[in-house]
């Protein structure tokens, strides 16, 4: 059964560094800068191992030292509990690895 929609509104009110996107999607977005390539492409790893594990996957893009992270649940036409588990999931991996 596919997550309850819950609105970008929602799940910004624990979520820092996290906005609702631009347009009418109703998704979250983020950008996150490292040190160097390096240290993008280990959180991009780190979160890429989660992904798969949750089933649940971000639309991203990098260049260089900055990850453009957009989440939202395809299945279900929005924002959900999933979106804020991998939204605190990318917080978290990103204090580890200097990211802000
Ligand atoms: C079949 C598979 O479980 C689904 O397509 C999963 C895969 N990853 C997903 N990722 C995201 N962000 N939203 C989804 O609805 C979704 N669905």
């Amino acid at each position: 059964m596919a997550a309850e929609r819950i609105g970008a509104e929602k799940a910004l009110e624990g979520l820092p560094g996290w906005a609702r996107a631009p347009g009418e999607r109703d998704a979250i977005v983020r950008k996150f800068v490292f040190e160097d390539f390096n240290a993008a492409f280990g959180f991009m790893t780190r979160v890429a191992l989660k992904a798969d594990k949750m089933d649940h996957h971000p639309e991203w893009s990098n260049v260089y030292n900055r990850v453009e992270v957009l989440l939202t649940t395809h299945d279900a036409d929005g924002v959900t509990g999933l979106d804020v588990a991998m939204a605190e999931f990318m917080n978290g991996a990103a204090v580890g690895l200097g990211g802000k």
